[in-house]
């Protein structure tokens, strides 16, 4: 039976000399997913996915990619991977590059007859495949490395900031194509900074900070932003703030209507008591012109986490220079 995991570890550690890299992770990735690795500059991102690669020795604990032992020939077999830090022979062409990458894999002949036309179409390269990757621009280049990395026909797709040299369309496509991968039931693994696009194409996601793993989970139900909605409604009385404040934290008003309607922004205690303060408002006669709870984003979401980790940190720190 297929575990609901295609990516697992225990207490996985990479430290340089002792410091810095990754520390003590343990993590699960579900099937067919597109996962979001999340973290500051230095946080350990690119050290773990390169020891979950094979690419780096694990200092301690241990990790299993589709059921294999990380590091092993079978986990390996089945996972893509494009590096944060591309960089291929200039002298070949894009799909010389791709023909050398299905040796590596050991692509038969017919495989790749079919394959490579395909993935040069797929990644925008179509009728560019026979140029030299000297004359690619920036973006062409991450292109044919994302078509090395889907070259065979991967389970599980390592991206470490896929859209870096990407122009806005590119971006797009990119997005596209890790949504089709999902629908294939692939599993992509990305790294990336812009949190805007991560939370476009994830549901699950992993923040690291310090080379710790801060959290885990499906990002809009990791605890941290208070719900919020925005209201218009018509003329009511002061006191009925009164009675709603068992409901809400925050209120602010954003604004007024020439008709007498004000428009309110509520930060909620739970998302569940929208409903209520409707039925409360409308019982009592008040008009309620709009109510839009707003989308939470995962900028908040990973501020959240940071600072907190951040403040930990600190307080440890400072009963260790009071010891
Ligand atoms: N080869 C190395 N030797 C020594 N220290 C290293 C090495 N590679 C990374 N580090 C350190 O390990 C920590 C984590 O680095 P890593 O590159 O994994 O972070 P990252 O989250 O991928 O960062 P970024 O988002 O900037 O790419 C940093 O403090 C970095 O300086």
């Amino acid at each position: 039976m297929k575990s609901e995991y295609v990516i697992e570890t225990q207490r996985l550690t990479k430290q340089y000399d002792g410091k810095a890299g990754c520390r003590n992770i343990t993590l699960q990735v579900p099937r067919g997913v597109v996962f979001g690795f999340l973290g500051p500059n230095g946080a350990g991102k690119s050290t773990f996915v390169r020891t979950l690669l094979g690419l780096l020795i694990p200092t301690s604990g241990k990790g299993t990619i589709l059921g294999a032992p990380i590091g092993s020939i079978e986990s390996r077999k089945r996972v893509g991977y494009l590096p944060e830090l591309f960089r291929y022979p200039e002298w070949l062409t894009g799909r010389q590059l791709l023909e050398t990458h299905a040796d590596l894999c050991g692509l038969s002949r017919t495989e790749r007859k079919t394959r490579i036309p395909y993935l040069l179409e797929r990644v925008g390269l179509h009728g560019r495949g026979d140029e030299k990757i000297r004359s690619y621009s920036k973006g062409m280049q991450q292109r044919i490395g994302l078509a090395c990395a889907l070259l065979s026909d991967p389970e599980v797709v390592f991206l470490d900031e896929p859209t870096s040299a990407l122009d806005p369309i590119g971006r797009r496509e990119v997005r596209e194509l890790m949504d089709e991968l999902r629908n294939e039931g692939k599993t992509v693994f990305l790294n990336s900074h812009l949190l805007s696009e991560v939370e476009s194409v994830c549901d699950h996601v992993a923040i690291i900070h310090k080379s710790e793993l801060v959290v885990q989970g499906d990002w809009r139900k990791l605890s941290a932003v208070k719900p919020q909605v925005d209201m218009t409604i018509g003329p009511a009385p002061s006191a009925i703030w009164d009675e709603l404040s068992p409901f809400i934290i925050q209120k602010e008003c954003t604004g007024f209507t020439d008709e007498g309607r004000t428009h309110w922004l509520l930060t909620l205690k739970q998302e569940e008591n929208i409903p209520v303060m409707i039925r409360h408002l409308s019982d009592k006669g008040i008009a309620i012109y709009q109510a839009t709870p707003r989308q939470p984003h995962l900028e908040d979401v990973f501020m959240y986490w940071v600072n907190k980790k951040e403040a930990q940190t600190a307080h440890v720190d400072n009963r260790e220079t009071n010891m």
